[in-house]
């Protein structure tokens, strides 16, 4: 029986969505023919009209008549009885975009590619002619002999390319040409990785066997862009609802980490910025839940309640059956502590203090106590080394290791320190009120009694947990196979978080796979964006060592960013309404837009002046997700959500970094560096959350982190 295929270009640039429901009933039909029909019938078939394309490149492309108005774009390789829909477009943009198309087997991945070989067979001369200038051995991969290129999969007409390629910019005009897994080599060549590390970044996470260089095959072997349909009833119940390729097609590495059988304990997910990390944490979870046990449960943890409730709305489109889904929480750590407190005080939930309640509490004490740091200091200290090593005591304080404490404490300071840390815990339970850190402390230490309450915890965002809340993590789950899944992505640290998840019981070593293609923002983006954090070593999630975002890529093209400089503020606002005028008059929808600023009061200015110039706009934190307008908050708000353009504002010098955020060089060294890269990682977390637009303006001087990225 035929096998039928719907490849990724199908449900590309919403085209498919569009599609009214009486054309895809008619696609359903056809499909049904070629399941059905033998060749000849098939060709012989009146209604059906399938035929090849008068000047068509690959002698397997064919196209077929869905209607009166669309026309649709199949590969059906020689050998072989496998269909592979790529395309239902209008009659004429059908016959040429199918004209345009070429198809081949990847010699290594062993994958189907299909590409505008029209649109490279154009370029590559305009290329060489720019490139003649520039000799040889000065281009971009001028170092990777013919051979090392062949054996990775590239062929003759990418190669020809290739070699005229200058510099990265020019690579991303290419990018859009290039069959998709080739791309991924030359990307990866561009990030100077070697010839062996692209063999295994490309070739260990697909499936294993055989590369045959026969379509067929190819069309059963790539996952990636290539959805296998089991029957009509399949293809009927994918027909019918809006598609969202993270759905279906995961890259080899995403799924092979997601969808492995088990692990012998935690496993770590790392990755720059968009490289879907939490879509595989989402398809994890999917996988964990099919196999639950009947009294077993799955907790799946985020940083907001906003992302949580995000989550649960992306893992009801992945797993339909509601008694599975009964069986998974989506909360806040946070969330957690609280419900485990409340239980133990039989429903009473606990009251909190915020940050500046809390820090208060310590300016006070150091008046009271008449102490010679500040109140900043010590609230830090309190938590960096006395709630992240749970210390009770002042016997263990003494002994206690200061790691990220630039300011040395000596014996006797230490004890000053201590008087202060129990004045303020004592006062704190005379008051009955905790930090939410101190709560997730007390839950951890009731659920190491009680026993834990999940058999898996997915951990999404987790970058920025402190100690306290991984203890309360630990505790939740009982150390098995599959115990802790984890995502995260050390760049994005916004929060000072420094932890050893070893010392804390979380063992993820030889367990973690790093993410680099980045499916959000353009390649324009992350080219401009990356500077932001360059030569600065961050680091990694999980126990010492430094990330990198070495191969961190976009196959998606834009237009660059823009920047604007003003004089004063309000120039700065008429130009962002400027902005974000443009983008609607494009057709952007005011929702899928963003304006972040450092501070809440920058973020309310711009919220009056965009409702004053009449564009509909309102804080992203009390917008309710079916709410027009466009989205104003804090960069820290927008913290793992994304939107089609954003307009990062107030990026001023003074305010990126903060100086009120930043702990100053003489009071603790190390804490001023943590503090000023968590500050560069604001910046970059707020870029990177555009898709295709992003914008950025400033008043006066520029925010340091610009002029030093080359960009102001
Ligand atoms: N395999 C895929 N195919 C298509 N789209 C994908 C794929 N993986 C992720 N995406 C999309 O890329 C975007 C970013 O994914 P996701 O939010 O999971 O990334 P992330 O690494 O968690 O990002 P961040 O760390 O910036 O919050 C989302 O729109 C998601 O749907």
């Amino acid at each position: 029986m035929p096998q039928l295929a719907l490849g990724k270009q199908f449900f590309e640039s919403g085209e498919y969505d569009e599609l009214p429901p009486v054309a895809r009933k008619n696609i359903r039909i056809a499909m049904e023919k070629f399941r059905n029909f033998t060749s000849g019938e098939l060709k012989a078939d009146r209604g059906l009209n399938f035929k090849p394309p008068q000047g068509r490149r690959s002698r397997n492309i064919f196209t077929f008549k869905v209607d009166n108005f669309y026309r649709g774009v199949v590969l059906a390789p020689e050998k072989g009885d496998s269909y592979l829909l790529l395309k239902v477009m209008a009659h004429d943009p059908a016959y040429d975009w199918a004209n345009k198309q070429d198809a081949g087997v990847n010699r290594l991945t062993g994958a189907v590619e299909i590409w505008d070989a029209d649109g490279l067979e154009r370029l590559t001369p305009d290329l060489e002619e720019r490139a003649a200038p520039t000799a040889p051995e000065q281009r971009l991969f001028a170092q990777v002999s013919d051979g090392d290129l062949a054996t990775l999969g590239i062929d003759d007409r990418v190669l020809r390319a290739a070699r005229t390629v200058v510099d990265s910019d020019q690579l991303a005009t290419l990018v859009p040409f290039l069959p998709e897994d080739q791309c991924e080599v030359l990307q990866y060549l561009a990030a100077q990785f070697s010839v062996e590390e692209i063999w295994r970044e490309v070739v260990a996470h697909r499936p294993v066997g055989a590369v045959k260089n026969d379509l067929d095959t190819a069309i059963r072997n790539t996952p990636t862009r290539v959805k296998l349909v089991s029957g009509l009833d399949e293809l009927e119940e994918i027909l019918s609802q809006p598609f969202a390729s993270w759905r279906t097609f995961l890259h080899p590495a995403q799924r092979k980490v997601a969808y492995k059988a088990s692990y012998p304990g935690s496993y770590q997910v790392t990755g720059g910025p968009g490289t879907g990390k939490t879509v595989v944490a989402m398809h994890r979870i999917r996988h964990l839940l099919s196999y639950l046990r009947p009294d077993e449960r799955v907790l799946l943890t985020t940083f907001t309640n906003t992302l949580a409730s995000a989550l649960r709305a992306g893992i009801g489109q992945l797993v339909e059956d509601p008694a599975r889904l009964d069986r998974l929480d989506v909360t806040t750590v946070n969330t957690q502590a609280s419900e485990v407190l409340t239980e133990a005080a039989a429903g009473t939930k606990p009251s909190y203090v915020n940050d500046s309640q809390e820090l208060e509490r310590w300016r006070d004490l150091v008046a009271r106590l008449d102490l010679p740091w500040t109140a900043e200091f010590l609230a830090q200290e309190y938590r960096h080394v006395v709630l992240a090593q749970r210390l009770d005591n002042l016997e263990d304080y003494r002994t206690a290791t200061r790691r990220g404490r630039g300011h040395p404490l000596n014996d006797g300071q230490r004890a000053r320190v201590w008087e202060a840390v129990t004045a303020f815990t004592d006062e704190m339970t005379a008051d009955g009120v905790r930090t939410q850190l101190q709560a997730c402390d007390e839950a951890a230490r009731i659920l190491e009694e009680k026993g834990p309450r999940y058999r898996h915890v997915v951990v999404d965002e987790a970058q920025d947990l402190h100690p306290a809340q991984w203890r309360l993590l630990r505790a939740l789950v009982a150390p098995r196979p599959d115990d802790l899944f984890i995502a995260g992505d050390p760049h994005q640290r916004i929060y000072d978080a420094r932890v050893s998840l070893k010392t804390l019981g979380v063992n993820v070593v030889g367990r973690s796979q790093r993410l680099r293609r980045n499916y959000r923002s353009t390649q324009q983006i992350l080219t401009w964006a990356s500077p932001l954090l360059a030569g600065e070593k961050v680091e990694a999630l999980a126990d010492g060592g430094t990330e990198s975002l070495a191969g961190y890529r976009s196959a998606l093209q834009g237009p660059r960013p823009t920047t604007h400089a003003a004089d004063e503020t309000g120039g700065e606002l008429d130009a962002l309404v400027d902005r974000v005028r443009e983008w609607i008059d494009a057709g952007i929808e005011p929702a899928s837009i963003a304006v972040a600023a450092r501070f809440n009061w920058v973020a309310k200015k711009a919220v009056n002046a965009l409702t004053g110039a009449g564009i509909d706009a309102r804080a992203l934190r009390t917008a309710g997700e079916k709410e027009s307008g466009v989205r104003v908050g804090t960069m820290h708000s927008l913290k793992g959500l994304e939107f089609r353009c954003v307009a990062a504002i107030g990026v001023n010098d003074g305010a990126l970094p903060f100086t009120k955020a930043v702990t100053p060089e003489e009071v603790d060294p190390l804490q001023h560096r943590t503090d000023l890269i968590a500050e560069r990682c604001l910046l970059f977390v707020a870029c990177t959350r555009a898709r295709d637009h992003l914008y950025v303006s400033w008043t006066g001087k520029p925010s340091p982190f610009l002029a030093e990225a080359g960009i102001a």
